[in-house]
């Protein structure tokens, strides 16, 4: 179905609407011109309206949420996933194949159900799916993600680590084999749930490193540095280490790198500014002009910098997004509008919010 085959508006689902992720689809959708939210669901807030569960989204008419058994799938054209990992693959499993799939979740990233069965804590439910699914970067992917009826929108800090690194590693800029990414997260990444990292007496005021070379980001990174290199998955190795910033939202990656032989940081800069040339939401800084995440927050948009390194041979490559919109629900709405022909930026044009 194509906006421009029909009047109708597309009619679409969000699955995990009382998250964080599921709130910031309903807060873009409800701007979105082509589309309706006709169904919400929610596991302990099923039954809430969402005005109980978010009150800033009271008085825009949504309907109520339902338990995902409840749901009438006939209701919807699309589904949104803001679901934990495990669960997804799952629900979506028993959905009707007339249904295209945004999923915001890890459960459909992974191209090898080992590597998924290694940092996912368990064998895939859903293999075929997962070999359906294709990877919603949206900058990279654009035309298979246009074909697909199940997108796996990347992790929050695989996206801006891949568009700051996959330019440079598929034209060779850089070492693939060398690869330093050190990441910052706002508190919002890790969902509504109830954590104690995520107490305000534990994550204010302080800075704290976590999962220190051991988080699940790192293979999904492997896979796609590797797959735009020509290499193995399994002969990349990154290091990775997030942080979690005292911050609701916001993420920021500063990647270094090893240059390749006789190269600089100003021809990762030239790459850049071909590559992403005419993309609505990506944005290269002029040089010395340092990306922030106060640049981006409340919208789709990925400012990129590059930097020289002291260390000879070396650069520095700088991006930030706001997780919950580039991170997760606005690059979810951007595979949608691509997935149903509208224009990719619908429902997306929202300059950041500052201060
Ligand atoms: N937060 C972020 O910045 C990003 C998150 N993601 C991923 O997106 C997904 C959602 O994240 P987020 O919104 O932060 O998570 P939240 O923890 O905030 O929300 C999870 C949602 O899933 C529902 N849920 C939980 N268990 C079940 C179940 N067994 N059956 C049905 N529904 C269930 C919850 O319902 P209820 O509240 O009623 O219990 C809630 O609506 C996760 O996979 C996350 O890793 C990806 C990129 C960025
Ligand atoms: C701050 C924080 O806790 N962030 C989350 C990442 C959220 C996200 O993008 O990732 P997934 O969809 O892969 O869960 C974490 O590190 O687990």
């Amino acid at each position: 179905m194509t906006a421009t085959a029909t009047s109708k508006k597309i009619k679409a689902g969000i699955l995990g609407a009382s998250g964080y992720t599921g709130a910031e689809a309903m807060r873009l959708l409800l701007r979105h011109p082509s589309v309706e939210l006709t169904l919400l669901t929610a596991d302990r807030k099923a039954g809430q309206s969402v005005e109980e569960v978010y009150p800033h989204l009271g008085g825009y008419g949504l309907p109520d949420m339902v338990s995902v058994e409840d749901a009438d799938w006939n209701s919807v054209d699309v589904v949104f996933c803001g679901l934990p990992h495990g669960t997804t693959q799952e629900i979506i499993a028993t959905l009707p194949k007339t249904v295209k799939v945004v999923d915001m979740s890890a459960d459909f990233r992974l191209r090898d159900p080992k590597t998924y069965a290694e940092w996912y804590g368990g064998e895939h439910t859903a293999l075929d799916l997962q070999k359906e699914a294709v990877y919603g970067l949206t900058e990279l992917y654009r035309d298979q993600v246009r074909d697909a009826r199940l997108v796996a929108c990347p992790g929050c800090y695989p996206t801006a680590t891949l568009i700051a690194l996959l330019p440079l590693v598929e034209a060779g800029l850089v070492d693939p084999l060398d690869l330093v990414i050190d990441a910052k997260s706002g508190v919002s990444g890790a969902g509504r749930g109830l954590k104690q990292n995520t107490l305000f007496c534990e994550a204010g005021e302080g800075l704290s490193p976590y999962a220190v070379a051991s988080h699940r980001h790192a293979p999904e990174i492997e896979q796609e540095v590797a797959k735009f290199a020509g290499l193995a998955a399994a002969d990349v190795r990154v290091n990775f280490v997030p942080h979690l910033v005292p911050m609701s939202r916001g993420e920021l990656v500063t990647c270094h790198v090893r240059l390749s032989e006789r190269k600089t940081a100003a021809d990762l800069r030239s790459e850049f500014e071909n590559r992403y040339q005419g993309e609505p939401f990506v944005r290269v800084l002029s040089a010395g002009a340092i990306p922030q995440t106060q640049m981006v927050r409340g919208s789709n948009n990925c400012v990129i910098g590059v930097f020289e390194d002291r260390i000879p041979g070396r650069a520095l490559v700088i991006a930030a997004i706001d997780n919950l919109v580039k991170g997760s629900s606005g690059q979810a709405i951007q595979n949608m509008n691509l997935m149903f022909g509208l224009e990719e930026t619908a429902g997306l044009e929202q300059a950041p919010l500052f201060p």
